[in-house]
């Protein structure tokens, strides 16, 4: 087996009265994809920060492709940074900026260019090379800043809500493009976002992040099919977390309620949406708030739903919400 691109073991770091991160320890394999997912300030950047070199972790210890790199400044980490704040060289041509990296790291100006000519076909704008920063659009910069960090060749790409500065069009082109990227370069990739369809469609493995914590870790589609408590499953986007009290709460996931059988219960709310209604149910279980398509939809009848529960797919979790 070879070195995982990164290990971080028990990883801290506060901010005065501010945990931001608290014993954090997570590995990511060489051509594999991690997504550190959590919402607004729970310390995902932190984290990401503390692998760049950018901050100082209290107490642990940071791994890159087996080195530890705890004591380096970032430039002597061999990372690719994509970062929301780390912008372009405005003055240097795309080419340049993209061939900073290897000329940092010693090559010849040929070789760097040729590199970075690569790592702009990678992205599919080797046409561009010529330009500045400035007459870029966002999604080309956004590209370029790939590139640049591509063609560092490192084993370990960080990227920090790469697509967060894109409109949803762009963001859902850059997203397929992203994830048949991250398979050729063979990289390990850890990924930030607090979007949780981003970290679905571009990471085979999550991490998600709660005040400073990892609370549940593994393979993507498992976490978001089967999270481990009742505030993960409704920050994974659950739409029926039903509180229990005695500090547990039931999942019902969105397939176990067969629609148009059995008993029929009364809708307490309707909204009309894109794509069909949103109905809540008054459920003997609980409130159930079901999405429905439009087709789905034509089975209101006047205020009543008729539904089975298939209550061997519900689990009971911790109910963490507090
Ligand atoms: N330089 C700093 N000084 C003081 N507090 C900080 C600093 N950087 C971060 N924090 C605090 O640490 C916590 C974690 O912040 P961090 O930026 O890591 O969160 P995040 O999950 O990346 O958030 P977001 O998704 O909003 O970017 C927050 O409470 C934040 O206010």
């Amino acid at each position: 087996m070879p070195l995982p691109a990164l290990t971080t073991h028990h990883l801290s770091k506060a901010y005065g009265p501010v945990q931001a991160a608290q014993d954090v320890s997570l590995t990511v394999q060489a051509g594999q994809t991690l997504a550190l997912l959590g919402p607004s300030g729970c310390g995902k950047s932190t984290v990401l920060r503390m692998v760049a070199g950018l901050e100082r972790p209290d107490t642990g210890r940071v791994e890159v492709g087996g080195r530890d790199v705890t004591a380096l400044p970032p430039e002597a980490r061999h990372l690719g940074l994509v970062f929301q704040d780390y912008a372009l060289f405005p003055h240097l041509s795309v080419l340049d900026n993209v061939a900073y990296g290897p000329r940092m790291r010693g090559a010849a100006r040929a070789g760097a260019h040729r590199r970075a000519q690569e790592a702009l076909a990678l992205v599919n704008l080797p046409e561009l090379a010529a330009r500045k920063p400035g007459q870029l659009s966002g999604g080309q910069a956004q590209r370029v800043a790939l590139a640049r960090a591509l063609a560092t060749n490192s084993p370990l790409l960080l990227l920090d809500e790469p697509l967060s500065n894109l409109d949803e069009r762009l963001r859902a082109e850059l997203r397929g493009d992203l994830r048949d990227l991250f398979t050729r370069v063979g990289a390990g990739v850890l990924l930030v976002t607090h979007d949780q369809r981003e970290a679905l469609a571009l990471a085979g493995q999550v991490a998600v992040m709660r005040a400073g914590q990892l609370v549940q870790t593994g393979v993507a589609r498992e976490v978001f099919d089967r999270p481990a408590t009742a505030w993960v499953a409704a920050f994974l986007g659950w739409p029926n977390v039903l509180g229990r009290g005695g500090g547990q709460a039931l999942l019902v996931p969105e397939d176990a309620v067969r629609l148009g059988e059995g008993d029929a219960f009364s809708v307490t709310s309707r909204q009309v949406t894109e794509a069909g209604e949103t109905v809540t149910v008054a459920h003997v279980l609980g409130p159930l708030t079901l999405n429905l398509s439009a087709r789905e939809a034509r089975l209101l009848d006047g205020a009543g739903l008729r539904l089975e529960v298939d209550e061997g797919r519900l689990r009971t979790v911790a109910d963490d919400r507090g």
